[in-house]
């Protein structure tokens, strides 16, 4: 094992702090080869998928790979904007959002970027780039607010990997979750009433989120529970009765057997019941995204609408949500306590002469400071 070599250390260097808001990724393009190579690092990871790898990599090179590459790239051409993935330009918008509500309580010197725990900006590139602007102590926030395995496990994977070969590793922290954090719950509550203000209420609320095999729940896999308590705190801050709402998981993948009920069955069940209009939110996503837009809003719309069901209203993800901004600015305060994150005057002149002088390159990842 060798580790890299440290750029010569030089005296008088300013040392910064930094959050580093974490998404899971997504295709470069909605194109069948871009959406087979994110596929392939994202099916790949034995965090997202354990089966013994020999057997999983027939199974994914020979049958995965060939066959979902092309029918998700057609799903993802149905929600791509201009500006890209939902799910990357809404990752990026947020981490400058939080840079700017960070910076207004004062913490006026932080550097936020963003990073792709799959696909680009990459969490190496980003942390080798933190490195090279002096951020001598790094804060891992995950966009997922309940913990699994194959999620937030799979980002401490990468992180722990990535500084596997440095000789000059930085302070990290992690935050692990934030399913019951009075400000995650508060902007759902609000974004829920806002909905309902301008639309009206629906007969039933469904709350889906994304599943995992079940397998991983008896495995130990916190995820279930934390979804659970996300949707009991909602409930209870909606001061909803436990018939007005019901707890579905989507995104199945593969044959055997994941955490249930099931979203899209538990949809046409309510159309079936006679239930006129649902309204369904996704709490687990901080930020719209394939499994939203077009899973929830357009296939699980049809479905509940050609079962007899009236009328389906998706309710948006947090996204830029301003309670929402507000309640990651309290969540990443409360895990830098202690660091120093407003330069002196003396430090902030040095900074900016070595800015002048190319020394310190300005951050370019999703958000600069
Ligand atoms: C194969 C197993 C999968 C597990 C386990 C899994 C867990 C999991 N995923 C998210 C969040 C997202 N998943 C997204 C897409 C997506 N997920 C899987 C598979 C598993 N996910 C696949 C194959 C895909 C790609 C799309 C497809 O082909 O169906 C996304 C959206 C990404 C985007 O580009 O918009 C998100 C977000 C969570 C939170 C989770 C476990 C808790
Ligand atoms: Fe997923
Ligand atoms: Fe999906």
């Amino acid at each position: 094992m060798t580790f890299q070599t440290e750029p010569s250390h030089k005296h008088g260097t300013v040392s910064r702090s930094a959050i580093v808001l974490v998404n899971l990724g997504t295709p470069d393009a909605p194109t069948r080869s871009a959406v087979r190579r994110y596929l392939k690092q994202f099916l790949s990871d034995p965090r997202v998928v354990e089966i013994p790898k020999a057997i999983w990599w027939f199974i994914l090179n020979l049958i995965i790979l060939p066959f979902r590459s092309g029918q998700s790239a057609k799903k993802y051409a149905s929600i791509w904007t201009e500006e890209g993935s939902p799910l990357r330009t809404y990752t990026a918008g947020q981490a400058r959002q939080l840079h700017a509500a960070l910076a207004a309580r004062g913490h006026k010197d932080l550097t936020v970027a963003m990073a792709m725990r799959y696909g680009s900006p990459s969490l190496p590139e980003v942390l080798a780039k933190l490195k090279t602007d002096g951020c001598e102590r790094i804060l891992l926030l995950p966009a997922y607010p309940q913990y699994s395995g194959t999620t937030t496990g799979s980002i401490y994977d990468a992180v722990f990997q990535h500084y596997g070969s440095v000789r000059n590793i930085p302070e990290l922290r992690f935050v692990r979750n934030y399913h019951d954090h009075e400000g995650y719950i508060r902007a759902l509550r609000q974004s829920v009433l806002n909905h309902w203000e301008q639309h009206g209420r629906p007969d039933k609320l469904v709350m889906s989120f994304h599943g995992v095999p079940k397998r991983t729940l008896m495995l130990g896999d916190p995820y279930h529970c934390e979804c659970l308590k996300t949707a009991r705190l909602l409930a209870a801050a909606l001061k909803l009765k436990p018939e007005q709402y019901v707890v579905s998981f989507q995104s199945r993948f593969g044959k055997a057997e994941w955490l249930q009920p099931y979203t899209a069955p538990t949809v046409i069940q309510l159309a079936r019941d006679g239930v006129k209009r649902i309204d369904v939110i996704c709490p687990g996503f901080i930020s719209d995204c394939l499994e939203t837009l077009e899973e929830i809003s357009m296939e699980v719309r049809h479905d509940f609408i050609s079962n007899g069901g009236q009328d389906f209203h998706y309710i948006p993800c947090l996204n830029a949500a301003p309670a929402w901004i507000g309640a990651l600015a309290e969540i990443a305060e409360q895990h830098i306590i202690g660091w120093p994150t407003q330069l002196a005057p003396s430090e902030r002149e040095q900074r900016k002469k070595d800015a002048e002088t190319g020394r310190t390159a300005a951050l370019q990842l999703g958000a600069a400071d």
